[in-house]
């Protein structure tokens, strides 16, 4: 079975699940109080002149509510969202034509702003600055700008990787929210707010339960209160017991600290056949029968920020934590491993 964040069909599946259960203002979203509190005083402000606010960057890992806020924004000033990211937009004239499209006052949101060609950010440069683009016509020395002026719209640029944004685009944004993985107390408060939309009866230690599994990230937390939901239904439990989403998530292979199938035979495959390491990516990524990208995008960083397995010049290192989170004990002679 493929990895669930990487299987097409529960991603479709999951994309209708989360528009229902998307909060629709900034006093539903929980979680992260001070961006809350920055975003609503810039929003405020903004109502109180009348202007369009300034741009807003968000930044953080997926799935911790950037496009959320997004909606967010608009539905609070009342205005339409256009929607577009950096890898759709190829030429710098798609985008001349999304912001020449816009209309007074409206949240134009890109996902994935790291990803803008180079032209394209250029061209967006003016754009967030002065409301114009040039739009270059002809070629070689007879090439001339048209310059179009556009009404006054607040850009909204998401990214998992603000440092990879240049200097001259992230300063442009007036506003920048850096999303932190949540607490176990406030995926709580999410799986409860979800599944009161969802109609699951629930009580507050699977609540817990599901929380503490969630990886800090509340699309996971929404994604496992959906198999939960399913398991309960199936099975026929009139409610959601501790007993019910431990068996549901034990089913599922989610371990009780929110680790995975793939997550576990990285760690498996690291302390077993490669004595705890070094050894690199892509023999890891191998010996596990995944792509590399998904071993090094879904499953390191969370290993990483758990303190399972390290990543060091000479590739990746289990750590003692990691052995004993296999309930293994680790080898006495490598002296590469971490405590
Ligand atoms: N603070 C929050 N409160 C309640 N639900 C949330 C919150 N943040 C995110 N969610 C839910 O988690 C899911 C994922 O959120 P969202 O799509 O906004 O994440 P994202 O950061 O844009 O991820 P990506 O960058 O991968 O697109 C949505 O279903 C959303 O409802």
């Amino acid at each position: 079975m493929e990895h669930s964040d990487v299987d097409p069909t529960a991603q479709v599946e999951d994309r209708d699940y989360e528009a229902a259960l998307r909060p629709k203002r900034l006093t539903e979203f929980e979680g992260q109080p001070r961006v809350r509190e920055q975003l609503g005083l810039v929003l405020d402000a903004a109502r109180h002149r009348g202007t369009s606010p300034d741009h807003v960057l968000l930044s953080g890992p997926p799935g911790l509510g950037k496009t959320t806020l997004a909606m967010i924004i608009a539905a609070e000033l009342g205005v339409n969202l256009r929607i577009s990211s950096g890898p759709a937009i190829q030429h710098a004239g798609d985008l001349a034509a999304i912001l020449s499209g816009l209309d007074e006052g409206e949240v134009l949101f890109l996902d994935e702003i790291h990803r803008l060609s180079r032209p394209a950010e250029e061209m967006l440069y003016l754009a967030m600055e002065d409301f114009r683009v040039d739009v270059i016509v002809g070629k070689g020395p007879g090439a001339t700008a048209i310059p179009i002026e556009l009404p006054p719209f607040t850009l909204v640029g998401a990214t998992t990787r603000a440092g990879l944004l240049p200097g001259p685009l992230r300063d442009r944004f007036g506003f920048t929210a850096q999303l932190d993985f949540y607490d176990a107390a406030d995926l709580a408060g999410i799986v409860a707010g979800s599944a009161a939309k969802l109609g699951v009866p629930i009580d507050s230690h699977s609540q817990g339960e599901i929380a503490r599994r969630s990886r800090g990230t509340p699309r996971i937390a929404n994604r496992l209160l959906r198999r939960v939901r399913d398991f309960s239904q199936v099975k026929g439990h009139p409610e959601v017991t501790r007993d019910v989403a431990r068996a549901a998530l034990e089913l599922y292979e989610v371990d009780e600290r929110g680790l995975d199938r793939l997550d576990r035979a990285v760690l498996d495959v690291l302390t077993r056949l490669f004595d705890g390491g070094p050894v690199g990516l892509s023999t890891l990524a191998l010996s596990v029968g995944e792509e590399i990208e998904t071993v090094a995008e879904v499953a390191e960083p969370f290993l990483i920020r758990e303190g399972l397995l390290v990543r060091t010049p000479r590739g990746r290192v289990a750590t003692r934590a990691g052995y004993a989170h296999l309930g293994r004990r680790p080898p006495a002679a490598n002296p590469a491993l971490f405590d």
